[in-house]
């Protein structure tokens, strides 16, 4: 405690009081008022309690498949959510007459959506038919791999150097090291942006404190995302969800500047700055000036919670659209959905073979 920073909601005042016992310790831009210890280990005890059970219930419901254990999807609910959401392969020829005369930008998660979800997430391969497949979709369109992992990992499972990185959420962006049609000069290792890089030095400090907080806990383990970090509990028993979440609770109460978000039985932890993969999706389009055009046609393909910001960021531009890849119905800001990385895969072949025939029938012309 004695070397962490402290964060108390006062409800009544609705005022955050925050306390940092160095000065060095208090990050850029702080603005923050002493007050006793003791009163602040008072506030912690009465909010925590009520606050661990509301994120087990959150981490249930990120699971789909107690959702479908629970509470199974009935026909008419799957039917209702598909007539909203249909398969971007049955409406390909529709998505396709959309991007007429528009310069189609591909934004592709990784987990989930390129590579199927495994339990061990350094093993989460993605096959060579896909990564091919990635490689033509590069040739034809402008390309990045958004993702929540560090960049430099996920490049080491996708491997192609003539595509855009933004790792970290977004929080790390890189451009193409091998050049490109879309990217004629480009350099080795040009790193584009990091938005929090005053965050290094925290987030590895509570990636060595998850990691020995969260080590009785059989099964958790935590991954260093460069930016920010995930606590999985995949291989948790659900009897220890609220152990493990307790764990995690006690790690980041002293760090009010990391704030936690959930994905695919997975906590986020990640720096509280107004950063996500809607905001790098813009700053990829900027980078490619293609920002302020009204010929842009960026489709984004993800499967979790932390796509929906660039789901939203297209829906909000009116440009584009998203694809929400999922087997059951989910609140999404996405406009079509696709089951599994296959389909995914099915829907990419689909758009090379589109951009291939119609660039023929150009040149014939
Ligand atoms: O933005 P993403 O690329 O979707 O990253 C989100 C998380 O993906 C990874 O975890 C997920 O995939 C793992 C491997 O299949 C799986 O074991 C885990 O349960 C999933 O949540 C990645 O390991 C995390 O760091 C990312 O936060």
């Amino acid at each position: 405690m004695t070397q962490q920073n402290v964060v108390v909601s006062d409800t009544k005042s609705g005022v955050s009081l925050s306390v940092f016992p160095t000065a060095s310790q208090k990050p850029p831009g702080g603005g923050y008022i002493s007050i006793p210890r003791r009163r602040i280990l008072k506030n912690l005890e009465i909010n925590g309690g009520q606050r661990i059970n509301a994120w087990v219930e959150s981490m249930r419901a990120s699971s789909p498949t107690h959702l479908k254990s629970t509470t199974p999807s009935l026909p008419e609910e799957h039917n209702s959510w598909i007539l909203r959401h249909p398969s971007a392969l049955d409406m390909f020829d529709q998505i396709i007459e959309a991007s007429n005369g528009k310069q189609i930008v591909m934004f592709l998660d990784y987990d989930g959506t390129l590579s199927p979800i495994v339990e061990d997430p350094d093993r989460a391969f993605m096959s060579d038919s896909m990564r091919k497949t990635v490689r033509k979709v590069a040739r034809c369109f402008p390309t990045a791999i958004v993702t929540g992992r560090c960049k430099d990992k996920v490049y080491n499972f996708v491997r192609l150097a003539e595509l855009y990185y933004a790792g970290s959420h977004g929080m790390d962006i890189k451009g193409p090291t091998r050049s490109s049609k879309y990217n004629k000069d480009g350099k080795a290792e040009t790193v584009l942006f990091q938005a929090a890089s005053d965050f290094l030095p925290m987030i590895d400090e509570v990636y060595q404190q998850l990691v020995d907080k969260t080590k009785p806990t059989s099964g958790a383990m935590v991954e260093n995302n460069k930016f920010c970090l995930s606590v999985h509990f995949r291989c948790v028993d659900e009897k220890k969800w609220s152990e493990l979440a307790r764990q995690v609770k006690s790690v980041l109460k002293d760090y009010p500047k990391l704030r936690l978000t959930q994905g695919r039985k997975v906590l986020e932890i990640r720096p509280t700055i107004k950063w996500d993969k809607g905001k790098a999706l813009e700053f990829l389009l900027e980078s490619l000036g293609l920002a302020n055009c009204s010929d842009v046609f960026p489709v984004y393909i993800g499967d979790d919670r932390s796509d929906e910001d660039a789901f939203k960021k297209l829906k909000d531009r009116g440009q584009g659209f998203g694809i929400l890849v999922s087997k059951f119905p989910k609140d999404t800001s996405a406009s079509y959905s696709l089951q599994e990385p296959n389909e995914v895969m099915r829907f990419l072949q689909r758009l090379v073979e589109w951009k291939h025939v119609s660039l023929g029938a150009r040149s014939r012309v």
